[in-house]
């Protein structure tokens, strides 16, 4: 899970605590709760302490400017910041106020405000070019804004550098539009003795702005890039085409594109995943300079998409005659595999042991995963599917709710023996305007920079299909009741248009939120829950169903070295107990990420301990284990997991438990508040040892003083 930061402001009135609990901390007498401090700084100072930050610097250090050196990422975000950090000029210098933009890794790349404050702020350098990590110099509102990836303020003392405890900050972080990634974070700043509460409603105001401007000028990139690339999709004859934007995210591939790649490079695979395991291959791995052809594929053609000078994007080639049409007629070889220990033999797996691995059978074969919470979703799901009624997916980020989706929509084809679209949008990280000209098309000259002809919308796309709408728990307020109006009326109007079409699609939506909750806050309309959420599906996180995780690993093992066309490497006890350990806050998509990784990396065939991924390694030292004191500190834990049988229940919860005391069965014991015995009973009968051992060798954090 990612830590939710539930305090984010300040609170000045306890100024002399915090510096109480400041200077204990510095004794190494620090623990949770001592003067008021708010745990997310707690942990920000732990977080410093354990990177060897020198308490008493007394300024940011310089990393250097230039406009020069910039990253194409950093530019674009200079220029979508540059009129919104103007706009606040007058706010600013009223407030005594000074602003910030970072980019993702802290380095400031602009400021802004009131001229007698940033003379004063330069003593501390707040500069253009100056660090303000966390790591550079301790607990800031840029840099720990950053580390959580949510808006925070810090004041005084709770700066873990002394020379900056002059000072509040409030920080927010700018997302990616596009991927949600981080892209950098805006700060407002002053005195500490001029303490401005609302800046921290400011920053994340400013935020969201920048983003909504990152979000404009990427759809202007794309629009050229169609506009530029759109003969070259469309005369493409019997050949596949794909088009990547500037950064190699996949954009558009033509109609031949998937039947050419399946064709082409994929033997013996269900249709319904294979277009998406051939783009796998692709996706990250475009030469976005285009200098020269990189991929592995010998008949692929790469060409760069440049106007004026400008590269905006790569159009790959896939030729429908490509050698590995010669290849297909060849039954797919397994590469030959280490059979060094019992996990290998079981890993080596034929066809038709690898159906084994879903619950699922017809479409939902693809949902890997055998344990009894999954089965549950998957048997849910197979009941639907066959009807129109639209289904509510319910469950954190990465547990395969597109998946299922998928799985849904096809299912109802095989039943119904028809073919027809899928088509997904997702609601988050897309401004108001971009979202509602995706959702429902326009026409021509509906606004500037509207496309010559007009755009179909993704409801429209979906008649007679499916409507996946990804982050349902996102779509903006007002945009909500158009959206009803086209679930009731079965009717859509693009923008700018008085006619109405008519359009009969399934919907399934998605979400992670608590959407009553959000009905409660009023964020989201009831009369647009109730008709969405007329089935809902709760899919359950990787850490509620443990036991999937090897049938997992193994599918994966055998997808990875097959895109990347390596002999599949056998692993090795150690790290899958370690992977068993891990509590996958990234859910499926973390596992599969860090299980490329480890194929692309590993040595000798096989996938050692070192070649976990750092970040996973990282993960399990600071975030899953955290100490005692924080244990007891913690809300408890809630679990979403649909009723599973009782046993996986109790195997789970023993897991989290193991996990939190770090493997120590006596503090497992009386956490869970059952007899030590008790404790060494299950962990028999649930084979845990091995798990144990894996989260044992993994070093705790360092305890302070
Ligand atoms: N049960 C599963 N079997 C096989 N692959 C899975 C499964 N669940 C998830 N995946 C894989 O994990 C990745 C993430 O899945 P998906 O995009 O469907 O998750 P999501 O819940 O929609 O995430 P988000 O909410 O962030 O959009 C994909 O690569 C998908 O193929």
């Amino acid at each position: 899970m990612p830590f939710l930061n539930a305090q984010p402001y300040s609170n000045p009135s306890q100024d002399s605590q915090i510096v109480r609990a400041w200077r204990a901390f510095l004794r190494g007498e620090y623990h949770a709760g001592l003067g008021n401090l708010r745990p997310v700084v707690g942990f920000s100072w732990q977080r410093c302490h354990d990177a060897h930050v020198n308490p008493n610097q007394q300024n940011a250090p310089i990393l250097g400017e230039g406009a020069d050196m910039l990253s194409s990422i950093q530019k674009e975000l200079l220029d979508a910041s540059l009129p919104v950090m103007k706009e606040a000029r007058a706010y600013l210098a009223e407030s005594g106020s000074i602003m910030a933009l970072a980019d993702a890794q802290a380095r400031i790349l602009r400021t802004e405000g009131d001229t007698r404050t940033l003379g004063l702020a330069e003593n501390i350098h707040f500069l253009p070019g100056a660090g303000w990590g966390e790591q550079d110099c301790g607990t800031n509102a840029i840099g720990t804004a950053l580390a959580i990836g949510q808006p925070i303020q810090v004041h005084s003392a709770e700066h873990y550098c002394e020379g900056i405890q002059r000072w509040t900050c409030s920080a927010a972080v700018i997302r990616n539009p596009v991927d949600n990634a981080i892209a950098g974070a805006v700060d407002l700043s002053g005195l500490s003795s001029s303490y401005v509460r609302q800046n921290l409603a400011l920053a994340v105001q400013m935020a969201g702005r920048i983003e909504s401007r990152l979000m404009e000028a990427e759809l202007q990139w794309r629009y050229r890039l169609l506009d530029a690339a759109m003969d070259r999709l469309s005369d493409a004859g019997r050949d596949g085409v794909l088009l990547f934007d500037r950064r190699g995210r996949l954009l558009k591939a033509n109609d031949k594109a998937g039947q050419v790649l399946m064709d082409s490079s994929l033997t013996g695979r269900r249709l319904a995943s294979l277009t998406l395991e051939a783009v796998a291959r692709f996706e990250g791995r475009i030469d976005t300079s285009c200098s020269s052809v990189r991929l592995d594929f010998d008949a692929v053609r790469q060409e760069a998409v440049v106007v004026n000078g400008h590269t905006l994007g790569t159009v790959v080639i896939v030729p429908a005659r490509s050698r590995y049409q010669a290849a297909e007629a060849v039954p797919h070889a397994a590469p030959a595999m280490p059979r060094a220990t019992a996990w290998n033999a079981q890993a080596n797996h034929g066809p038709q042991e690898q159906q084994q691995t879903g619950a699922g059978k017809g479409a939902f074969a693809s949902v890997v995963g055998r344990s009894a919470a999954i089965a549950q979703a998957i048997a849910t799901a197979r009941q639907l599917a066959p009807s129109r009624v639209s289904v509510l997916l319910l469950g954190d980020t990465g547990v395969g709710k597109e998946v299922f989706a998928k799985a849904l929509h096809d299912e109802h084809m095989l039943a119904s023996g028809k073919t027809a679209p899928f088509v997904a949008i997702n609601c988050g990280g897309m401004s108001r305007e971009l979202l509602s000209s995706e959702l429902f098309g326009y026409a021509e000259g509906a606004f500037t920079g509207a496309r010559r002809g007009g755009m179909v919308g993704k409801i429209e796309a979906a008649d007679g299909g499916t409507l996946f709408l990804d982050e349902i728990g996102e779509m903006p307020l007002d945009l909500q009741p158009h959206f009803l109006r086209v679930l009731e009326e079965s009717e859509v109007h693009r923008l700018g248009e008085t006619r109405p079409r008519k359009v009969n699609f399934r919907l399934v939506a998605a979400t992670h939120r608590n959407l009553q909750e959000e009905v409660r806050a009023g964020r989201f309309r009831m009369d647009l829950f109730y008709r969405i959420a007329v089935t809902t599906i709760r899919l359950p996180s990787l850490c509620d169903r443990q036991g999937d995780i090897s049938l997992l690993v193994m599918h994966y093992l055998q997808q990875l070295a097959d895109i990347h066309q390596v002999a599949r490497p056998a692993i090795a006890p150690q790290v899958l107990d370690a992977l068993q350990a891990y509590a996958w806050p990234g859910n499926v998509r973390e596992l599969r990420n860090a299980l490329e990784a480890m194929v692309l990396t590993c040595k000798g065939g096989m996938i050692e301990l070192p070649d976990l991924p750092h970040t996973l390694l990282q993960a399990l030292e600071t975030c899953q284990l955290p100490r005692h004191a924080e244990v007891a500190a913690m809300p408890p834990v809630v679990s979403v997991a649909p009723a599973a049988t009782l046993a996986d229940g109790e195997r789970d919860a023993l897991m989290r438990s193991i996990r939190l005391c770090h493997g120590n069965l006596t503090a497992v014991a009386k956490q869970l508040g059952i007899a030590k015995s008790t404790v060494y009973l299950k962990v028999q009968r649930y084979q845990l040892q091995g798990a144990i051992d894996a989260i044992r060798r993994i070093p705790a954090r360092r305890e302070v003083g």
